[in-house]
């Protein structure tokens, strides 16, 4: 019941969240399915007649208890974040009883960055890539104020709520940085996507805000080459190409710079691609970076 809810989330009354009644929530069509769960578009419709608004709802995996906790944490982070580049939190929706929950998010209808810009390539340019790289950067730097390192930044979790604006999705795997440190440290990797993993967090599984840097350098190449896969890494992780991959980057390789990508942006990239940590810029001062290159109308 409700109060067990608000104590579930230790939350005191005025901070009520919004609960959503299932009978009311009707499934649309399924909008993704990972290994976290899956997310369902539905219509909150409570009159019956309709002009419900239509409502995106992420699903557990059934009958995974252990996942429970973490879905639980999610929740709490995404409800705890307010900023117009992360997507909005509206509430829960309890079903059978009390074992499931369900996290009920804004709808954006343009979906993920990956499969808005192979769409719409043509009438995306440079100054749009860089309006959504800035918008993406704000929205870690606030973040990062909240003291969490995201940990799977990638062009897969950003989605387009309008051909101007772009919001960071995805709190599955963001986590808190205890007040004395300066990252997090994980115990099971789990299935990780090393290609946009700074070089400390394979080796050592450690997580910064500058490991975040890191994955922003791999999203802005993902952005600068529309999110075409043959240009970019596969999500794979095989121990051995982890190592591999690692080795390689000690030596400096780095992914080459996307087709008809500014110089200046993918110097931007290698900066954040830096191997020692704290050589990499903070999201700031890379937010300054792209506004200066937005307002100068070069490339
Ligand atoms: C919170 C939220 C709000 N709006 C939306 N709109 C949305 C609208 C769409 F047309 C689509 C697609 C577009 C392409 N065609 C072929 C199928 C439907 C779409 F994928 C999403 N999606 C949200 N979440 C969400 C959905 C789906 C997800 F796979 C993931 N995830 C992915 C990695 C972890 S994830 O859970 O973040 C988050």
């Amino acid at each position: 019941d409700k109060d067990s809810f608000l104590r579930t989330f230790n939350l005191s009354y005025q901070q009520e969240p919004s609960l959503y009644e299932e009978r009311h929530l009707r499934y649309i069509n399924l909008l993704g399915k990972g290994n976290f769960g899956s997310v369902e578009l539905c219509r909150y419709d409570p009159l019956g007649d309709n002009t419900g608004e239509l409502v995106a709802v992420k699903k557990l995996q059934p009958n995974k208890q252990s996942n429970m906790a973490e879905f639980q944490r999610e929740i709490h982070t995404i409800s705890s974040l307010h900023c117009e580049n992360i997507v909005k939190y509206l509430g829960v929706c309890y079903s059978m009883g009390r074992l499931n929950m369900s996290l009920v998010m804004e709808y954006l209808p343009n979906g993920s960055l990956v499969s808005y810009l192979e769409k719409n390539r043509q009438n995306v340019n440079s100054k749009r890539l860089l309006l959504f790289a800035s918008q993406i950067c704000k929205g870690m730097e606030y973040l990062q104020s909240m003291r969490y390192v995201h940990r799977d930044l990638a062009a897969r979790n950003i989605l387009v709520a309008s051909e101007t604006l772009v919001k960071i999705a995805d709190f599955g795997l963001t986590k808190i940085i205890p007040f004395d440190k300066e990252y997090y440290r994980v115990t099971h990797p789990g299935e990780s996507p090393i290609f946009w993993y700074a070089p400390e967090s394979i080796t050592e599984f450690k997580f910064s805000h500058k490991s975040d840097v890191w994955s922003f350098g791999i999203v802005l190449h993902e952005l600068f080459s529309y999110c075409e896969h043959k240009q970019n890494p596969k999500k794979v992780s095989v121990p051995s190409i982890a190592m591999h991959l690692v080795n390689i980057l000690k030596e400096n390789w780095r992914l080459p710079a996307p087709l008809h990508c500014p110089p200046r942006v993918y110097a931007m990239m290698l900066n954040c691609w830096a191997y020692n940590s704290e050589d990499r810029p903070s999201f700031s001062s890379l937010g300054e970076q792209i506004k200066t290159y937005i307002q100068d109308d070069r490339d």
